[in-house]
């Protein structure tokens, strides 16, 4: 594409194929996810969360969502267990969510929109040297989902959100440490689990993704400071930071596994 991807007519989804043929792919994401149809499996292990605060490192506004990113250097946050065998290293987390309460997630359940999605970004530090190393391997990332329901307001969002301010636009970034994200998880860990991709491009089908049952709460005062990012940058015309999510997409031969009956 002349200009790179992003989620306008001209150069969202629909259009990602014409620049990343495996947008038509065997294992695209996201997908709906169908509770009935998904095979409860006894031998998933429970998923075992370990993170060290002292990891948490900075904050970006990348132009297509936010990411808080992690040193990942040593394996002080790691995830293991549940579909994955091995250690995966905590590299990042970002969202993506609605230009209204009633849509932004990802991945959807039975039909259902959330208005926005965690993404929780793990990389196979077991087998892979490194994260850039992992990206393009079938089992090179986890990705873990939590879906965002309107609510009561969220402490621990509170703190991401009151760094917004200083990379309101495109490529702003400021330090941001002694963070847990475990606290960003519901009390229950049960999720579905499947064979997928990235969600943007290049859309590398290297993720196992790990989405969870139970969603986190945030308050409409929250989900409104989401939206006050900027997608554009210092000097451009101002175009606020919505609806950055990939809509589902076709199941075609795979099965999605349940940890819980
Ligand atoms: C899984 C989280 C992740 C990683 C990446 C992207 C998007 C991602 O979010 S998502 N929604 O979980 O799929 C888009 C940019 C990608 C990056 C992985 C690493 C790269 C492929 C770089 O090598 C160049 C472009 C990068
Ligand atoms: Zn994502």
């Amino acid at each position: 594409m002349a200009h790179s991807w992003g989620y306008d007519v001209e150069n969202g989804p629909d259009k990602w194929g014409d620049h990343f043929p495996i947008a038509n792919g065997p294992r695209q994401s996201p997908i709906d996810v169908v509770p009935s149809k998904a095979q409860y499996d006894a031998s998933l292990k429970p998923l075992r969360i370990q993170y060290d605060p002292a990891t948490a490192k900075g904050i970006l506004n990348n132009g297509h969502s936010f990411q808080v990113d992690f040193v990942d250097s040593d394996d002080r946050s790691v995830l293991k267990g549940g579909p994955v065998s091995g250690t995966y290293r905590l590299r990042q987390f970002h969202f993506h969510w609605g230009s209204s309460d009633e849509h932004g997630s990802e991945h959807t359940v039975q039909g259902v929109k959330y208005p926005a999605e965690l993404h929780l970004v793990h990389w196979n530090s077991g087998k892979y040297p490194s994260f850039g190393e992992s990206v393009a391997k079938p089992d090179g990332l986890a990705v873990v989902g939590v879906f965002l329901k309107i609510g009561n307001a969220n402490p621990y969002l509170q703190k991401i959100i009151d760094a917004f301010d200083a990379i309101k636009e495109k490529g702003k970034q400021t330090s941001f440490s002694d963070f847990n994200p475990a606290t960003l998880l519901p009390g229950s860990l049960d999720f579905w689990t499947y064979d997928g991709s990235l969600t943007t491009p290049p859309l590398l089908e290297s993720v196992t993704w790990i989405v969870l049952k139970e969603t986190i709460s945030v308050s409409a005062e929250q989900m409104a400071r989401f939206r006050s990012l900027l997608f554009t940058g210092d000097g451009e015309a101002p175009c606020h930071m919505v609806d950055n999510y990939r809509p589902p997409q076709p199941l075609k031969q795979r099965r999605v596994r349940a940890s819980f009956k």
